[in-house]
C-alpha cells in the first residue's frame, strides 16, 4: 500500500479510537490479548499431539483434550522484573555481584506453560544434576517448560523441569507466561498404553482440584509430585 494511503488509514483508524473513547481502545487491547491466548493455546495442543505421537500412544488427543475443554483451568500469568542494581557494602562477601531472586525456583503444577519474554535475560533452568543454566532471551521465541501433570500421565517420561527467574541489575524484564491446565475434576493419570510390567504406574490418579489443593499448602520451591508416589515408592518427585 502506497505510504500516503497507509498515513491516512492509520489517521482515520486513530480518529475512530479518540472519538469512539477508552472503551474502543480496551476492546482492542482484549481482543489482542484474547487471539494471543488462543494462538498459544494452539500451539500448546500440537505440542501435545506431537508428544503423544512421540510416545506412540494410539489417542494422539489424550493429553490436548484436556486444555481444550471448555472447563479448562488455563491461565496467563504477566511477570515485571524491575531492576535491582547490585549492592555491595562487602566487597568480600561471596553475594557480591550476584543478581537477585525474582521468581524462585519452582516447577510449574500444569500441563504445559509457554513462556516468552522480552530480551532481558533472567531465566534458568535446573538441570538433573543440579546445574544451572541460563536461557537466553529472545522475544522472537517460545520456551516451552514440561508441567508437573505432564509428568504424571507420561509416566515419567518427560520430566517438569525446575526453574527459576533472576532479576537484572539495570534493565526491566517482563514475561509472559501461558499455563495450560485441565479442567478441575478432570482425572490425572497415566494412560494405559504407557504402562508396562517393567515400568508401572509411578503416581496415584488424582484429580486437578486435589493435586491444586497439595500445592496450596506447601511452598513454591517443595516437591509436590512425591506426594502423589505410589505406595512403597521412595522417591522424592
Ligand atoms: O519470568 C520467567 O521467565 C519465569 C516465570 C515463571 O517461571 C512463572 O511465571 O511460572
Ligand atoms: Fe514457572
Amino acid at each position: 500500500m502506497p505510504r500516503r494511503n497507509l498515513i491516512k488509514r492509520n489517521w482515520k483508524r486513530q480518529r475512530r479510537s479518540r472519538a469512539a473513547g477508552p472503551s474502543y481502545l480496551s476492546n482492542v487491547r482484549l481482543s489482542a490479548v484474547s487471539a494471543y491466548i488462543e494462538a498459544v493455546r494452539e500451539l500448546a495442543c500440537e505440542l501435545l499431539d506431537l508428544m503423544a505421537e512421540g510416545l506412540r500412544i494410539p489417542d494422539r488427543s489424550v493429553f490436548s483434550r484436556l486444555i481444550r475443554d471448555g472447563d479448562s483451568d488455563s491461565l496467563v500469568r504477566l511477570n515485571h522484573y524491575p531492576p535491582m542494581p547490585l549492592l555491595c557494602k562487602d566487597k568480600d562477601s561471596s553475594t557480591c555481584n550476584q543478581n537477585k531472586v525474582g521468581f524462585g525456583e519452582h516447577s510449574d503444577p500444569q500441563i504445559l506453560t509457554i513462556l516468552r519474554s522480552n530480551d532481558v535475560g533472567g531465566l534458568q533452568i535446573s538441570l538433573h544434576d543440579g546445574a544451572w543454566v541460563p536461557v537466553t532471551p529472545d522475544p522472537a521465541t517460545f520456551c516451552v517448560n514440561v508441567g508437573d501433570l505432564l509428568q504424571v500421565m507420561t509416566n515419567g517420561r518427560f520430566v517438569s523441569v525446575r526453574h527459576k527467574a533472576l532479576t537484572n541489575s539495570y534493565k526491566s524484564r517482563m514475561s509472559m507466561a501461558y499455563f495450560a491446565g485441565p479442567p478441575l475434576n478432570a482425572r490425572i493419570a497415566v494412560p494405559p498404553e504407557m504402562i508396562t510390567p517393567t515400568k508401572p504406574a509411578l503416581y496415584k490418579p488424582f484429580t486437578w482440584a486435589e493435586f491444586k489443593k497439595a500445592a496450596f499448602a506447601l511452598r513454591l520451591g517443595d516437591r509436590r509430585l512425591g506426594l502423589f508416589r505410589m505406595e512403597g515408592d521412595e522417591q522424592v518427585a
